[in-house]
């Protein structure tokens, strides 16, 4: 793949390509006496480097969605700081990033338009960030990712209702991967696929990952499918993060009470 038009230079080696710093979000809800307020993240402190994969896992409404959104500059934090490629996150972070940092969602059909062939879906994130090239080069760089997924070039011109769960998640996966990301943010990206396409897409993001060295946070509320793709696992409960530790070691030894718990469902 060839690199596309960016500004600023990589981050320094071993820096770390997202850093939460003791960020907190909460959201109100209701008014008067029933105004409540939830505290989704409490604090959280966290850092993902090149080439690494952070495994975010916890119950449902532990804050595992918010935490992503905050690593993707969708959500402020109401206090503490996140920090983009050692920039602090802000609008103008985000326009300089843009490309650098991508999602790949749990329902491909959120990023992948029903009316547009898989081609355009996989090229436009190129358009978006005004990557010189002509167009026959752009479908070059397609159909380079579209094999690089382990989807035939010939796909790009058929429709996502043509395709099966597990080819629309590929689908997904080349199109964050088109803008060679430093950062990419899977939220419940397999929860959806069956047992054995599960399997495969997750040796596919290892694989991936290897070869593009890209910093990943990895959610989703699936033990068996956060250890067999994170190098370090960060565990939430009620918005904070209780654990942390490399895969290996959480796994064998969990030390959090809450941790122990959720392997016990294992
Ligand atoms: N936009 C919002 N408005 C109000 N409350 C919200 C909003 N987004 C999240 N929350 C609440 O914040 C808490 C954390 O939600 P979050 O989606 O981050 O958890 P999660 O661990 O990803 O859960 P799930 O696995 O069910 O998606 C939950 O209690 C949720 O109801």
């Amino acid at each position: 793949m060839s690199t596309p038009d960016r500004k600023g230079g990589p981050p320094p080696e071993g820096a770390p390509v997202l850093e939460l710093r003791d960020v907190s979000v909460s959201f109100t809800s209701g008014i008067g006496r029933r105004r409540r307020v939830l505290r989704a993240m409490q604090h959280v402190s966290l850092a993902v480097r090149g080439g690494e994969m952070l495994g975010v896992v916890g119950e449902s409404g532990s804050g595992k969605s918010t935490t992503g959104a905050v690593a993707l500059g969708l959500r402020r934090p109401d206090s503490g700081e996140a920090l983009l490629l050692g920039r602090p996150m802000s609008r103008a972070t985000r326009k300089a990033l843009r490309g650098r940092v991508q999602a790949v969602l749990q329902h491909p059909q959120w990023s992948l338009n029903p009316r547009r062939r898989v081609g355009e879906s996989v090229r436009e994130p190129l358009a978006v960030l005004g990557t010189r090239g002509s167009r026959s080069e752009q479908r070059e760089r397609v159909a380079a990712i579209l094999e690089r997924v382990g989807l035939g070039a010939d796909l790009a011109d058929r429709y996502p209702h043509e395709l099966s769960g597990g080819q629309r998640q590929r689908v997904s996966v080349a199109r964050a991967l088109i803008t060679e990301p430093q950062l990419i943010v899977f939220d419940e990206a397999v929860s959806a696929l069956d047992a054995s396409v599960q399997m495969q897409i997750l040796a596919l993001i290892r694989e991936l990952q290897e070869l593009h060295r890209f910093g990943a946070v990895f959610i989703s509320h699936d033990l068996g499918a956060v250890q067999r793709v994170s190098d370090r696992i960060a565990v939430l409960y009620r918005g904070e993060v209780v654990e942390t530790g490399d895969t290996a070691s959480f796994f064998a030894s969990p030390q959090h009470p809450y941790s122990k718990q959720l392997l016990e469902t294992l």
